[in-house]
């Protein structure tokens, strides 16, 4: 019983010794200078270090002399921890970013996650430390609190995490923050006098998973793609812009829009619409290059019909257009032609090619190729040349899959050899193959496919004919138009007679 009061009584000290060293602390943090509680901090830290083997870095929220703005290391390792995060932490935050699609998770204050690296762990720790003066400015914005993250590696490998393991960090953070980011389709058609652009969230579903091509040409595209969008040193060492070109061109409805979408998606990157019919003139062109921003693919839709290269104005894709589109087709003719000149468009793609921003990508497209002037168009300015085509059977086996989940079927091999014949474009090909009615399953779809061919087979064959059957009515008109001239010649032979 003694010993257990002794116990007690010796608790009862340590407590109040401890609450009495507390007090002192606070009494000491409240009225000690601050230069005194720095060194005092400072030779705490160089006796901890003396016997640590790790080498830590801090990461601090805000930067800038002013402390007022983020820091961008610091929001990259955010976004790079989010994943370690979400798989390992236990007190998470979730914020909603502008930029962002889904809600961005990170470690909550004073928590911890382990990263590898190379086969060497390293730990980050997140943490908060509040600042000892108050703002009394208001031009010091300082903040009350400011957070950090601190990295803790061996001293051993100082070399690799300080250099190779922050750029690996950096890169992947890019990678994540384009996945997630929100991307924007602009306009120049209603831009306002703060930006000559005008944007909309970009959410076109097309990829090149489902995209109607075929699969070797596709992979190609994909593999240039990736080998541009990761190839930022390459072309720094050759001296060149990061920009590179591309020339789609084919009849209507072969998915060239729909392949805009794809490289779009593919990349992660915005897309910009230029409308050149609605640009006055170069230099307003030129402004609206300037105003794109790095990530995006800038797109000119049918070049032939935007520029005035000939001096006419063409009229806009012959067939589809004219039968989908009438009231758009009024429109573009009673729009004004642009002032934009074919010099004035290649020097502000060779300006925007060697000068302001990065990682972009031009994309021209036309129903006419043999309309455009070869300096447009010449590998350098366009470095890829991609020709959409007629739906192949390669191509209708995609959009069998898109659109009525089928691999195979009895009609395939029919489809086939009528696709071999006829001209049809992906388009129509789809269109054929959307259900009319909601009865309608693969089988029906397919019919009305195979119907649609055969058809488009006939007119195809009724059109060769006429064109055979065109030198006999020349000849019939020929013939013709002898025998009103012979009646006309016999009729004033006969009045000359009569008169004489
Ligand atoms: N290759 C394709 N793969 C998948 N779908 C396609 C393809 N081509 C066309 N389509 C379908 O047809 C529709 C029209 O195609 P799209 O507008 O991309 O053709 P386009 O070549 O740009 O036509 P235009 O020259 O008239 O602008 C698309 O919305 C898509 O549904």
């Amino acid at each position: 019983m003694a010993g257990f009061s002794r116990l007690g009584e010796s608790w009862a000290e340590m407590g109040s010794a401890l609450a009495g060293l507390m007090f002192m602390y606070a009494m000491f943090q409240q009225y000690m200078p601050t230069w005194i509680l720095s060194y005092v901090e400072s030779l705490t830290e160089k006796l901890l270090d003396y016997f640590n083997t790790n080498v830590q870095i801090t990461f601090p929220e805000f930067s800038g002399d002013r402390m007022n703005k983020r820091s961008r290391l610091y929001l990259a390792i955010e976004i790079y921890l989010s994943g370690l995060a979400s798989a390992h932490a236990r007190r998470l935050k979730a914020d909603m970013s502008k930029k962002s699609k889904t809600p961005v998770l990170s470690m909550d204050d004073h928590e911890e996650v382990t990263d590898e690296f190379q086969g060497v762990k390293v730990r980050w720790v997140s943490s908060k430390k509040e600042n000892r003066r108050p703002s009394i400015s208001l031009y010091n914005s300082e903040p009350d609190e400011t957070r950090f993250y601190k990295l803790v590696f061996h001293r051993n490998e100082r070399d690799k995490f300080t250099t190779s393991y922050l750029r690996h960090v950096m890169e992947k953070a890019k990678e994540m923050s384009a996945r997630n980011r929100q991307r924007k389709l602009y306009t120049n058609n209603s831009g306002d006098d703060y930006s000559p652009w005008s944007s909309v969230l970009f959410e076109h579903p097309a990829s090149f998973e489902t995209l109607a091509m075929d699969p070797s040409k596709k992979r190609e595209i994909m593999n240039d793609l990736k080998a541009f969008s990761s190839s930022k040193d390459y072309y720094a060492k050759i001296g060149k812009a990061w920009k590179r070109g591309y020339l789609l061109y084919g009849p209507p409805g072969t998915g060239k829009s729909t392949m805009i979408a794809c490289i779009a998606n593919y990349l992660g990157y915005d897309v910009y619409d230029l409308e050149l019919t609605a640009v006055k003139n170069n230099s307003q062109l030129r402004e609206l290059m300037m105003e794109t921003s790095s990530k995006s693919v800038i797109v000119i839709e049918d070049i032939d019909c935007s520029l005035n290269l000939t001096g006419q104005r063409r009229k806009k894709s012959p067939k589809r257009d004219e039968e989908d589109h009438p009231v758009k087709e009024k429109e573009d003719e009673d729009k004004e032609v642009s002032k934009v000149t074919l010099s004035g468009l290649l020097n502000t793609i060779d300006g925007l090619w060697s000068g302001c921003g990065s990682e972009k990508i031009i994309v021209f497209t036309t129903n006419h190729l043999e309309d455009l002037d070869p300096a447009l168009i010449r590998r350098g300015r366009m470095d890829n040349h991609i020709e959409m085509s007629y739906c192949s059977f390669e191509a209708f086996k995609v959009l069998a899959k898109n659109y009525l989940d089928t691999e195979s079927h009895v009609l395939f091999d029919d489809v086939k050899a009528l696709l071999n014949e006829v001209d049809m474009t992906p388009a129509d090909v789809a269109e054929n193959l959307i259900p009319k009615c909601g009865e309608d399953d693969a089988d029906t779809c397919l019919k009305n496919l195979v119907e649609a061919l055969q058809e488009a087979r006939g007119e195809a064959v009724d059109e060769v004919k006429d064109v055979k059957a065109e030198p006999n009515k020349l000849q019939e008109i020929a013939r013709m138009k002898q025998k009103v001239m012979k009646k006309l010649m016999s009729k004033l032979k006969r009045k000359h007679k009569k008169r004489n």
